[in-house]
């Protein structure tokens, strides 16, 4: 084991603020770790930023008519700061954009380039000949080949899910200028990863098979085995840092290039500032690197980035990358886009004083080996009965018993009294489960200590003994002074604000993991401790329920702005419109067809003629439903067969939530029939 600790927590992406399952999933539990870690005397960078380059950036700054600057320089901001508030300790926070992150992931560029670590490919991508642009993935939308969903991407589609390419797209339009795209000629340069197979099967699936979690593991063998192919680094776009070569004019690193070298970057920053050397971090045996990531980096921290450091060689490999699963909130998937989620900004506002309650809350439901859910009912139980009922009890009734019967002198006991082995077993018990990444179990064992706190209070009832056997009693709160005092030291990492109360409402210093594990005596008797206040409080059923039906308002407004429709068609003219003929008219005679469940054949009154029409309403109304209903038609639709029937028109309809049809009408049933519709 080596003294230093390279910790790494995933770039969040500045198109959006921080929520929940970012915290459970990464820096929650990340800051745990490094906060252990330099308890443990070990010299820790703890290093994090915003990744503020991309496709997602560049189409919200589109969306919303700004820059892409504009963009990331407000949500770096707020997330910056919500990490601050929460008690991240991150050494340095620093972003993408910064000029030292351009020249260091431009130099790494250039050293893989000169080594000829990279293979140049000529492709064809679509391009935008209006907005003169090569076309992303995402920027090109047309119909899923799977589903049929008209506004797949050309990366993936989102209602059915299906990873999908551009070429793969019926009728594929450019986001940009809404024109067809056509097929253009770009060269590009590609890492070899199928190069980096037997270097990747050898470190990580010979060699961390039993010390990486089963998820990682699991996920990396998988790419293995389907094989790995060569994957292009740069990009033809104009948001991003430029490929440092020449005639590389309008392409950007690829933002999976640059984003993992930020780490680097932003460790070079904070060395600068503190007189260090970034290199003793990142390029030497002395130093473990560990990567904290959500199951969605996997591929690019155990593939990609490693392939890249060993294709630049200096580069020492990640001693783990323990990925988490993700978070889901009230049962439903975390979504930044339909704002389902609890933002730390919010919750910071909304709970002041109260982060250490979301830490334990998300610590105790990370999803550390599958998903897991957050509920506010959970959450306010946790925080009742086990901050409040538990924890905060032990030690309330500890520091008010010393006030009161020893004008807050700790009393004297017996230093080696069996109770006191408590602590040492739970420093230990924590620390291994920390060492191994389990953080759901380290905590279990921080609260089990808590747990025995209060029962040895309660078995030895020191309010009782202090009348008849004082000494007893004092031994009882010189024991209860212990314990309360371990709960302080122990707990920082976990609830960092707690225990810094904790300690000035014991009046001690922070010792470091080993003395605590060591010594049984952790507050002399003799000294004195200062007022008692209270750690947590109770919380009500109604803030609760402010919270829930804050979620229940986005339920509510994602309806009204539905995020089912489609967008808008192609644009069309006045001319193209008045071609369309639509009038008011009387459906007078309806009936089943014979061996179709949708279909249903009516007689309708045009005010100009009388016609049949042939309608898949079926399974939405029976025929004696219809008739009288006065609807609107499509009048000069050309005729078709259907079902051997020829149907003329075509009845304007549109769907409700629950999928049933519904006509649309005139609201006023003056209207005669074949009045024109405009
Ligand atoms: N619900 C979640 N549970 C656990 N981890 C998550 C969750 N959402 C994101 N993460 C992780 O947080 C880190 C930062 O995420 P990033 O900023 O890339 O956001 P994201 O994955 O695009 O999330 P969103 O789409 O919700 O904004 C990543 O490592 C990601 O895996
Ligand atoms: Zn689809």
């Amino acid at each position: 084991m080596s003294n230093r600790k390279m910790i790494t927590a995933a770039l969040p992406y500045a198109n959006g603020p921080v929520h929940i399952g970012h915290l459970a999933g990464v820096y929650i539990p990340a800051d745990v770790y490094a906060r252990f870690q330099r308890r443990l005397g070990k010299d820790v960078a703890f290093i994090c930023g915003s990744d503020e380059h991309g496709i997602p950036i560049t189409i919200r700054a589109k969306k919303e008519g700004v820059t892409p600057q504009d963009i990331v320089d407000k949500y770096h901001e707020i997330i910056k700061k919500s990490f601050s508030d929460l008690g991240i300790s991150f050494d340095e926070y620093s972003r993408t954009t910064s000029k030292n992150h351009y020249e260091t992931s431009q130099d790494f560029f250039k050293t893989l380039y000169e080594k000829g670590k990279f293979t140049e490919e000529v492709s064809e991508q679509y391009f935008d000949e209006q907005a003169g642009e090569f076309l992303a993935d995402r920027y090109i939308v047309g119909t899923c080949p799977n589903c049929g969903n008209e506004n797949a991407y050309g990366d993936q589609c989102e209602r059915c899910g299906s990873t999908l390419s551009p070429s793969e797209l019926i009728n594929p339009k450019s986001m940009l200028s809404g024109n067809v795209p056509v097929l253009k000629e770009t060269k590009n340069w590609y890492l070899p990863l199928n190069e980096y197979e037997d270097f990747l099967n050898e470190w990580i699936i010979e060699g961390h098979k039993d010390d990486w979690k089963p998820n990682v593991y699991g996920q990396v063998k998988s790419w293995l085995n389907d094989g790995l192919k060569p994957r292009a680094m740069t990009r033809d776009l104009n948001w991003g840092v430029p490929v440092p070569l020449p005639n590389a004019e309008g392409k950007v690193l690829y933002v999976w290039f640059d984003a993992p070298i930020g780490y680097i970057s932003f460790t070079k920053e904070w060395a600068e500032k503190n007189g260090k050397d970034w290199k003793d971090y990142w390029q030497s045996e002395n130093s473990d690197l560990v990567h904290f990531i959500g199951k969605d980096n996997i591929v690019f921290h155990c593939i990609i980035f490693p392939s890249m450091m060993k294709a630049h060689g200096d580069y020492i490999m990640p001693k783990n990358v323990p990925a988490f699963e993700f978070l889901n909130l009230e049962n439903d998937k975390i979504s930044t886009s339909r704002n389902w989620a609890v933002w730390a900004h919010e919750y910071v506002e909304d709970f002041p004083g109260q982060q250490d309650v979301l830490r334990y809350a998300l610590l105790s439901s990370a999803p550390e080996t599958k998903d897991n859910n957050f509920t506010w009912k959970d959450f306010q139980t946790k925080n009742n009965s086990e901050l409040v009922g538990i924890f905060g009890n032990f030690i309330n009734r500890v520091a008010v018993l010393i006030h009161k019967y020893y004008d807050g002198v700790v009393p004297s006991g017996d230093s080696n009294a069996a109770e006191l082995q408590e602590i040492s077993k739970s420093a230990k018990e924590i620390s291994g489960f920390l060492e191994n990444y389990e953080f759901r179990n380290s905590l279990t064992a921080l609260m089990n200590l808590a747990r025995f706190g209060n029962q040895y209070l309660q078995t030895e009832e020191p309010w009782k003994t202090i009348k008849d056997n004082p000494e007893k009693a004092a031994h009882s709160l010189f024991a209860g002074a212990q314990i309360a005092v371990a709960l302080a030291q122990l707990s920082e990492p976990f609830m960092p604000f707690s225990s810094e109360k904790l300690l000035n409402m014991f009046n001690v210093q922070k010792l470091t993991w080993s003395d605590i594990e060591n010594q049984s005596v952790l507050i002399q008797t003799g000294h004195t401790i200062n007022e008692s206040s209270l750690l947590f409080s109770k919380i009500e059923d109604d803030v609760i329920e402010a919270q829930i039906q804050k979620l229940e308002d986005t339920k509510q407004n994602n309806k009204k702005t539905n995020p089912n429709a489609n967008p808008m068609k192609e644009e069309i003219t006045f001319d193209d419109f008045t071609k369309i003929d639509l009038r008011t008219a009387t459906i007078t005679e309806a009936e089943k067809v014979e061996k179709a469940d949708k279909l249903l054949k009516l007689t309708v009154d045009t005010g100009v003629d009388v016609r049949t029409v042939v309608s898949g309403i079926a399974e939405s109304f029976t025929p004696e439903e219809v008739i009288g209903k006065q609807v609107m038609i499509l009048l000069n639709l050309a005729p078709r067969k259907i079902r051997g029937i020829e149907s003329q028109g075509m009845l304007l309809l549109t769907t409700k939530p629950d999928g049933k049809l519904s006509f649309v009408t005139p609201d006023d049933s003056t209207v005669e029939n074949g009045i024109e519709i405009g």
